[in-house]
């Protein structure tokens, strides 16, 4: 068949397609168009674009959120996908209307695997499971009283931490090899930190390093497995090899979470009395789900969908942490004055006890910190996009009309990093906003949006992230001892970067790399 004749039929099939849906709307809807969208080649662009991951999508919808204004739909594969850019748009749908866009879209062929049939918190539909695993993570775990008991935990990792860059700069001297590389030592004390919150007991190293590269072999290739989403039955045969790495990396995953799962079952089988004796005890995540009982269905956890809880709490709890302090401690070393600052800040609570950490106690003292804290977490929101959700109802919004079902993607970046209305210069780095309440009248600066939406790192809403008051908790105070610790400087002759890379979060592209001298308080 000739070019012209297979692009003439596709036209005609796609028109159908539309009037056909047009057709189908419920007629007090009949009025209203879905949110602008550039003009993509039917079906094929549609096929082109499902291929892609979303978070390979945020360039364009950048350069479309420009021509198009607060929200554009592109149609990719067989639903219309909508992503709103403009903060109050957002707040119309995640806070006034949080019942009806709080649905997540039925999971892909991977995550349906990786989730447990959509039996984590993440991917859940907004519901009676949803409502228990989240309400159970946040009132076991993150709950204050329960975060206080994780506290001599937090202090064994900065020491892990500190150990591990005092070996990186022996001698602390000035040449190249032996500045220190921030990422790989951060990754580390994460992952120690939250298989420990995870799985209760203290690891050796070499366990600890088997659970941090199988969680990042299976973060690093989300989204080169996303193609497996489209059309499994196809995939299946086509992709053949790319879905056999998939199941590796899933029995691998098996080999090495499993079993801590059962030790901890059987510990708890065999009476957790004597285990509380041990001064070290902890209530680890896995402990509070095996007595779970799921209301959707009657029964309690299986398995595979404890495991699928755990990796996320580890993936969720390290690769978003660790980056976001990467970018902190790039802007201090970026910017000496603001670094010192910090310093100065820490010290006139810490005093002079050269031997004393800063301690969780004394974080409550240090507002430019945490403003370091929330500049970063706005200049460079590790997640460029808030989970998708998927509509119950139709619903019109701004004149704009938003079908059931359709997937909606909330753009993070352009609500904060780049929105001149409500910040000042939005891309300088200055932490002095959150403390003259810039964008805020002057009070106190709250990051749940739920007046208005200033900036979102955390989402907004019925789903915003259960673990942001854990996230802040590790920021402020592994910067805060890194600071007190050592001065941080840029190698000689090298910018720091701040060039960015998409992997499962948005990254530094060159790593932060920069010479640490011990303070002499
Ligand atoms: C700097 C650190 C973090 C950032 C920037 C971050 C960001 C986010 C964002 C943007 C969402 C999507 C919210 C939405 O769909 O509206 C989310 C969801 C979530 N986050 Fe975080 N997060 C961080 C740390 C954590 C930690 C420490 C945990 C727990 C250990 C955690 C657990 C979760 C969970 C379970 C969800 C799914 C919530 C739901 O669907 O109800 N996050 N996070």
């Amino acid at each position: 068949m000739e070019t012209w004749s297979v692009i003439l039929i596709s036209l005609c099939i796609s028109a159908l397609i539309k009037a056909f849906i047009h057709l189908l709307r419920p007629s007090k809807y009949f009025n209203y168009k879905l949110p602008p969208g550039p003009w993509n080649f039917p079906i094929i662009g549609n096929i082109l674009l499902a291929r892609k991951s979303v978070l390979d999508l945020e360039p364009m919808i950048h350069d479309l959120h420009k021509k198009f204004g607060p929200a554009t739909t592109l149609h990719i594969g067989f639903r219309p996908v909508i992503f709103i850019c403009d903060r109050s748009l957002a707040h119309q749908a995640l806070i006034q209307n949080g019942a009806v866009f709080s649905g997540r879209p039925p999971a892909g062929a991977v995550v349906k695997i990786t989730s447990a049939n959509q039996h984590n918190i993440n991917s859940a539909s907004y519901g009676p499971n949803w409502r228990l695993l989240r309400r159970n993570l946040i009132s076991e775990i993150i709950h204050p009283s329960r975060l206080k008991s994780y506290s001599h935990a937090r202090k064994w990792v900065l020491q892990i931490l500190i150990d591990g860059l005092n070996l990186q700069a022996v001698n602390n001297g000035d040449r190249d090899d032996r500045a220190v590389k921030l990422r790989d030592h951060i990754q580390f004390a994460m992952f120690c930190l939250l298989v420990l919150m995870c799985f209760g007991d203290k690891l050796d190293e070499k366990k600890i390093r088997e659970v941090e590269d199988v969680q990042r072999l299976m973060m690093l290739n989300t989204r080169r497995f996303n193609v497996l989403n489209f059309w499994p039955r196809v995939t299946k045969f086509v992709l053949r090899k790319l879905w056999g790495e998939f199941f590796e990396i899933l029995k691998k995953q098996e080999s090495v979470l499993l079993p801590l799962i059962r030790d901890r079952r059987r510990m708890k089988e065999e009476g957790l009395s004597q285990a509380k004796e041990d001064e070290n005890y902890v209530l680890a995540y896995v402990d509070t789900l095996f007595d779970l009982h799921l209301p959707e269905e009657n029964r309690k956890l299986q398995e595979n969908e404890i495991m699928s809880l755990c990796s996320e709490f580890l993936v969720a709890g390290t690769d978003t942490t660790s980056n976001a302090l990467q970018w902190v401690m790039a802007n201090l070393v970026k910017y000496p004055d603001i670094q010192e600052k910090v310093f100065k800040e820490i010290k006139g609570v810490v005093g002079d006890e050269e031997i004393r950490q800063v301690t969780e106690d004394d974080l409550q003292k240090l507002p430019y910190l945490k403003a370091v804290i929330l500049e970063t977490l706005r200049r460079h929101p590790p997640a460029r996009f808030i989970e998708p959700r998927a509509l119950k109802q139709d619903m019109v919004l701004n004149g704009f009309y938003f079908p059931k079902n359709a997937i909606i993607n909330f753009m993070v970046a352009e609500m904060g990093c780049w929105d001149s209305e409500v910040w000042d210069d939005p891309t300088s780095f200055r932490p002095e906003r959150f403390l003259n309440g810039e964008g805020n009248g002057g009070e106190v600066f709250d990051i749940t949006g739920s007046r208005e939406i200033k900036m979102m790192p955390f989402g907004v809403g019925r789903r915003i992230c259960p673990g942001q008051d854990l996230a802040m908790l590790h920021l402020e105070y592994f910067v805060a001892n890194l600071i007190w610790h050592y001065e941080w400087k840029a190698v000689d002759g090298d910018e720091v970067d701040f060039e960015e890379k998409q992997e499962f979060t948005k990254v530094m592209k060159t790593p932060l790399k920069a010479h640490i001298h011990p303070r002499s308080k």
